[in-house]
């Protein structure tokens, strides 16, 4: 993305065109009218990556052009990254410029923020880091002691108080608390996160039972979904994201949510009866399951033909995509069993081609 891509000026018109090419790609498929979620049209994104630009003992972030990756694009300030993200910006680099063991070879700067005010700020670097660097990054902290740092070389980490924020997400009044570590997937928008997950709640809102959860992250959407049903079984591939997930479980009081760590394939052989219930899944009381509902949020390759044979079986199936090509290509193998009975589109992504998309199927009578 190019920083002069961020209009606000133009937001409405993006949104449009974003609804106009989403409902012409989708067009065949009997969908229902498409509910459409705006996002902030500036200051939306948590987190941003920039490279660092070199000019002597100057530096300054760069952005690059897909177009044109070898062109640095001088990037001040950036509209599309919180207000928290653009104040650091200029007072990082004016605070690490004439420190030299900060400065060299720094390529890469990382801010993670959330909308209570934290920020973890990622020092990338292309040299091994020391204690030279450690103390020096000790007192680049007593400058900003609301920041929480962390230097990275191609072997070491090097965590100064912690590696992860806490985000608080309000969803229909009530707030709920996560924990967000860095370099594990979070939803970029928190304002259209929390539409997200107030559509969820809506779509659910008859729901009774149980629930299965695929994909879960940090238990974004299995936390507050939780209150809809007495289980809920949610699966994840990342160790950080399962730990983040319990970890949220715990300080948000839910009772009722088990997470295990498992790939989503290896979820569907077991549950497809094609390999037998692990010991993670029987812990979990996975036998005595009965979802009603199964929620999955998959990557942009979608899901795969044993998940899409396993989420069959269940009469609900809430879908989340941040690809609609494989969301459409995974909506016409469930058409057989199964009907959309509630479209969303979430522009979590302003100014840029990607769109996220919320589907809620129903089997089918027959
Ligand atoms: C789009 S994110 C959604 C996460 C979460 N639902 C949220 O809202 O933050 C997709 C998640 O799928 C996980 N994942 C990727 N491949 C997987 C696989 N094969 N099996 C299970 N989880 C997988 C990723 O680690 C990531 O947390």
């Amino acid at each position: 993305m190019r920083p002069d891509q961020i209009q606000p000026e133009k937001y409405q018109q993006q949104l449009a065109e974003k609804q106009a090419g989403l409902n012409q790609l989708m067009a065949d498929l009997g969908l229902p009218e498409m509910e459409v979620f705006d996002s902030e049209p500036c200051h939306y994104r948590m987190r941003a990556e920039f490279r660092i630009w070199h000019d002597g003992d100057d530096l300054f972030y760069a952005m690059f052009d897909s177009a044109d990756p070898r062109t640095p694009i001088r990037t001040d300030q950036f509209l599309a990254a919180s207000a928290l993200i653009n104040t650091l910006m200029p007072e990082l680099l004016d605070a690490i410029r004439d420190v030299t063991v900060l400065r060299h070879k720094l390529f890469q700067v990382d801010f993670l923020t959330t909308t209570t005010g934290e920020a973890l700020i990622s020092l990338l670097y292309h040299k091994p880091i020391d204690d030279e660097w450690n103390a020096a990054a000790g007192e680049l902290n007593k400058a900003f002691p609301a920041c929480h740092f962390i230097g990275r070389s191609r072997k070491r980490k090097q965590v100064l108080t912690r590696d992860f924020v806490m985000e608080t997400l309000t969803v229909n009044g009530q707030k709920f608390h996560y924990q967000q570590v860095e370099n594990s997937f979070t939803q970029p928008n928190a304002g259209i996160n929390e539409k997200m997950l107030t559509w969820a709640l809506d779509v659910t809102k008859q729901a009774s039972g149980d629930l299965l959860e695929m994909y879960c992250g940090n238990g974004n959407f299995s936390i507050p979904l939780a209150r809809h049903f007495d289980r809920v079984v949610a699966t994840e591939i990342s160790k950080v994201s399962v730990n983040s997930a319990q970890l949220n479980i715990a300080i948000n009081g839910m009772q009722n949510v088990q997470v295990v760590k498992m790939a989503s394939e290896d979820v569907a052989a077991a549950l497809n009866g094609e390999t037998e219930l692990p010991k993670s899944l029987l812990q979990a009381g996975m036998e005595t399951l009965s979802p009603s509902v199964v929620l999955v949020d998959p990557p942009r390759a979608g899901l795969d033909e044993a998940t899409i044979e396993l989420i069959r079986k269940v009469d609900e199936i809430l879908y989340i995509s941040c690809n609609p090509e494989t969301l459409k290509a995974n909506l016409e193998s469930l058409a057989s069993t199964h009907q959309v009975v509630r479209y969303a589109m979430f522009d979590q992504f302003p100014y840029t081609h990607h769109v996220e998309t919320g589907v809620y199927l129903q089997r089918k009578s027959v």
